[in-house]
């Protein structure tokens, strides 16, 4: 392998994982705060798969990270459905496409032609009633636990990290990263909307950024707060 050839590997992780996790984190924390109690539910989680959960008084970042093992990221199965959730809503990749190579037919009997563009909305799919039932447009991350225990969905309706073999490389990766900065932040903090009677509305570049960014403000978990309202 060459050195140039190395360069270009890790140049394209770093473009693949920077702004889709920083993107994605953004909305996630946004669907917490519009819903105090998941993110209620979220914290709890954090608290009891984390050492603090075992009645030790970890007070500051580093004990806490320390805490987090391949197994405490496994136990997170409602973090896990959150961020799924909020991929399904917000898909970092909101539409995709592809070229045909040569004339192919789909599944469905549709007639593609060589050179013919074919363009998938990731966004729209994540909120079709078609697929995702009623409630399609709810953030309700339960819809992806049974029992407790994560179910995934087929990459095929689930897309946000597209499906088939170019299926993105870094999903486990992207996970464990949004899951590390997660606990670490909800460990010590609730948060809330800077502004709580605004909604916040998307800009499509590549990726789904937020119009204007996320401002949060951050309250330490030790002040004594009602975060159900
Ligand atoms: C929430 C986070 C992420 C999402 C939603 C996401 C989504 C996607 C999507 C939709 C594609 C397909 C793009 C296309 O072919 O048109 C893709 C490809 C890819 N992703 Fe991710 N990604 C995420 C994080 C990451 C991270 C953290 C890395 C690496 C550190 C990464 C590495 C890659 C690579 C290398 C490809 C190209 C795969 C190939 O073409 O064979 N991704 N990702």
């Amino acid at each position: 392998m060459s050195d140039k050839y190395l360069r270009d590997i890790i140049f394209s992780f770093m473009i693949a994982g920077k702004d889709t996790t920083a993107n994605t984190l953004c909305w996630f924390f946004y669907m917490l705060c519009k819903n105090p109690l998941i993110q209620e539910k979220v914290a709890q989680e954090v608290i009891d798969c984390t050492c603090s959960g075992s009645g030790e008084n970890h007070v500051n970042t580093d004990d806490i990270l320390a805490t987090i093992t391949d197994e405490t990221l496994q136990k997170m199965q409602y973090l896990h459905a959150a961020l799924t959730e909020t991929l399904r809503l917000y898909p970092v990749t909101p539409m995709n496409g592809r070229c045909a190579m040569e004339d192919d037919i789909l599944p469905d009997g549709h007639i593609i032609k060589k050179g013919e563009e074919i363009n998938y909305l990731a966004y729209a799919m994540g909120r079709m009633r078609y697929i995702w039932g009623e409630d399609a447009e709810i953030f309700r991350p339960e819809r992806w636990l049974k029992n407790g225990v994560f179910q995934p969905e087929s990459p095929f309706k689930f897309i946000s990290f597209h499906a088939g073999p170019r299926i993105c490389l870094g999903k486990e990766f992207a996970y464990r990263q949004m899951k590390i900065f997660t606990i670490a932040l909800l460990h010590f903090f609730h948060f809330k909307l800077a502004d709580e009677s605004k909604d916040a509305i998307y800009k499509v570049t590549f990726t789904l950024h937020m119009k204007g960014g996320l401002h949060l403000r951050a309250i330490p978990r030790t002040t004594q707060t009602n975060f159900t309202t």
